[in-house]
């Protein structure tokens, strides 16, 4: 299929350049996702259908068969040899079972070592004389060692995780799992189906993939392009919303961040720019040639009252206003016995008395400094913050020294979360085809705010854990946070079974859950290795930072990552230790490699991300390096579920009470 797009020749097919740019584009990337990729096998699925697929499922009936792979492959001729796994028939090599065995009479998986076919495993859906088992290579995916950025899990998607994978672009769908249980690999394995199953609608609008920082997107980056999709875009919350006009470089207290990220603010801010209309005083009078036209001030102002109750956009409005004025003028021409046609009215919309009023009744507005101004004039705050922010609300957010500039100000992530609300309520944001966003959970009211407005025409999918929410605006019910989003009607599913963290160490972890998410259901791991636990305390605290280190070098002796999880405090001092050491260690932005496996994460970064072996540093100082002890508690249970076959903690200070045998 390479060489028959690579020995095109479009030399005679193209009217001219520009095509002929287009054609060969269109050509180098197709060549690209064509390319072979030595440890990606074409197929890793059988399917023996009992009778032809779509056909009356007469007796005696010839049956049909597919492979299954991560794209459609053809023979010489044409004819399908691999079947895309998103395609309608692949959906039974997901779904299918010894109770609904959707017509299939043998289900294959095919195994493979580097590339190498080594392993396959068969089960006769429609035998009832044989047991269904649980899969082999499954479990051997599973226990796969993690280096390097996160693989796809085409091969072992689950029923109930393919149900979400395979759900409609129609809907958006939220979905609630505990730590590993797969929801960032099922969001990206959606998009992948999405583009498959509505390719041309998504290319028109696309497609966006939101994660919390710069090093988990990197993490993920590879998986989409190993499923042959090139065009997902992917993003930060921040990066969204921080225009070239504004810079990050400010941080707020989180009192201060609690009340900017609230949805009341959405409402003050609108109340803000409705404030800049003035109903008009003065009437228009336009001169033309030796005729003067006036508007009485009454008329402008129904025009004014008709575009402030059509609730559109400001800059919208603001763009129309010149034009009913200028027909008022044209109906009064009429009336004169005049007859302008539309260039007149364009004539009339563009002269400065015109303008002259716009300007006075409806001025333009720059959304950065309407923030500007409502952060440093407590005055214009408290009159569009009445009855919505209290005085205290209101001190909490406004800047102890005003800032002179939109420049100038020292802006923060939430600063510019308001502003893109400011912008939006100016002129509508463009909106994609459909969004998914990963640590949703983490999202303010405003930030949710802002990502629904870049899926208003679209849909979304929603991943999160609540559990696992360590801002202090983190998300308490999804309920909330779809409401903010503009999506009451998704469905919420929930993900319990767990592919990550061992059965022994998420039990210790879920010792957490009845303090950070009562009610939430503890993950049920699927690892058949009950993985390896240990909790050690060092009795001198000046210890403690040797044990760790030494706990790396143990860990380091296995096969695959460690991750050296600490609270954000103590990593200039471990990292100073592992120097010392002479151990060389990445940064969660960094990708892990056979030479180089261990990686010293802050805690604050550790979310999203998994090692094979996790080294946690003084657990009580992950908890108080946080706000407040819930905040504390959450942020330790992330970094208490990032390890796939072991975990060490090591403390020199009491561990929580919660965590103590
Ligand atoms: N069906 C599956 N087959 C094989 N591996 C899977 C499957 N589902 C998930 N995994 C693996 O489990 C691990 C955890 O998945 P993922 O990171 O998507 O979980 P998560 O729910 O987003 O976790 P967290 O809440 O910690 O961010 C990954 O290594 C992923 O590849």
């Amino acid at each position: 299929m390479r060489e028959d797009v690579q020995s095109l020749d479009i030399r005679d097919v193209t009217a001219n350049w520009v095509n002929a740019a287009v054609l060969e584009a269109q050509i180098e990337e197709r060549i690209k996702a064509l390319a072979d990729l030595s440890h990606t096998p074409l197929f890793f699925g059988r399917l023996d259908y009992l009778h032809v697929v779509g056909a009356d499922q007469a007796e005696g009936a010839e049956g049909e068969r597919f492979y299954i792979g991560r794209r459609h492959v053809h023979d010489a001729d044409g004819d399908p040899m691999v079947v895309d796994w998103r395609a309608p028939v692949s959906q039974p090599f997901y779904r299918a079972s010894k109770k609904d065995p959707h017509d299939v009479g043998l289900r294959r998986r095919f195994g493979y070592t580097a590339g190498e076919l080594t392993a396959y495993e068969d089960e006769h859906l429609s035998d009832p004389t044989e047991a269904a088992t649980t899969s082999k290579l499954l479990q051997a995916e599973i226990e796969r060692p993690r280096v390097g950025p996160m693989r796809d899990i085409v091969a072992t998607i689950q029923p109930e995780q393919d149900e979400i994978v395979r759900s409609g672009l129609g809907g958006t769908v939220c979905v609630q799992g505990g730590p590993g249980t797969g929801k960032t690999a099922v969001g990206l394995h959606r998009v992948a189906y999405l583009l498959y199953a509505h390719r041309e609608r998504l290319a028109r609008t696309g497609t966006l993939v939101i994660g919390p920082n710069a090093s988990f997107l990197h993490y993920i980056e590879q998986v989409l392009p190993a499923l042959g999709e090139l065009e997902v875009k992917q993003a930060t919350v921040e990066s969204l919303v921080t225009s070239a006009a504004v810079e990050v470089r400010g941080t707020d207290p989180a009192g201060t961040a609690v009340v900017k990220g609230d949805a009341r603010m959405a409402e003050v801010l609108r109340r803000a720019i409705r404030s800049h209309v003035t109903l008009p005083t003065e009437p228009v009078v336009v001169v033309r040639g030796s005729r003067r036209w006036r508007v009485p001030a009454y008329e402008l102002e129904e025009l004014v009252r008709q575009l402030l109750e059509r609730d559109m956009r400001y800059g919208a409005a603001h763009e129309a206003l010149p034009q009913r004025i200028a027909h008022a003028v044209l109906v009064r021409m009429e009336e004169a016995g005049e007859a302008p046609d539309d260039r007149v009215q364009d004539a009339v919309a563009r002269t400065p008395a015109v303008k002259a009023a716009v300007k006075a009744m409806w001025p333009p507005v720059d959304p950065a400094k309407l923030v500007l101004r409502l952060l440093s004039d407590a005055e214009f705050l408290a009159a569009h913050a009445e009855g919505l922010l209290t005085p205290e609300e209101q001190g909490a957010i406004l800047w102890a020294k005003p800032a002179r500039s939109v420049r100038a100000a020292k802006w923060s992530a939430a600063d510019a979360v308001l502003i893109d609300e400011a912008a939006d309520l100016v002129a509508r944001t463009h909106s994609l085809g459909h969004v998914v966003l990963d640590e949703a959970q983490d999202l303010s009211p405003m930030q949710y705010r802002a990502v629904g407005r870049r899926c208003s025409t679209g849909s979304a999918t929603v991943l999160g854990d609540l559990a696992q929410g360590t801002t202090p605006w983190a998300t308490a019910s999804w309920a909330d946070a779809l409401r903010h989003l503009g999506k009451s009607d998704a469905v919420v599913e929930e993900l319990t079974a767990g592919f990550r963290v061992p059965r022994e160490v998420i039990a210790y972890a879920s010792r957490l859950l009845p303090l950070i998410s009562p009610g939430l259901a503890e993950v049920e791991s699927v690892r058949e290795s009950p993985g390896s636990l240990s909790v050690r305390r060092v009795v001198d605290p000046l210890a403690l930072g040797a044990a760790v280190v030494a706990a790396c070098v143990e860990s380091l002796t296995h096969e695959g990552s460690t991750g050296l999880i600490a609270a954000d405090a103590r990593i200039p001092l471990l990292a100073g230790l592992l120097d010392a050491a002479g151990l060389p260690y990445l940064s969660p932005g960094e990708e892990t490699t056979a030479e180089a496996r261990l990686t010293l994460v802050p805690a604050s970064l550790a979310k999203g991300l998994e090692y094979d072996y996790v080294v946690l540093d003084e657990p009580a100082a992950v908890v108080s390096g946080e706000p407040d002890e819930r905040t504390g508690l959450r942020r330790l249970y992330v970094a208490l579920t990032r390890a796939v076959s072991g975990l060490s903690v090591l403390h020199a200070t009491p561990l929580p009470p919660a965590l103590r045998a």
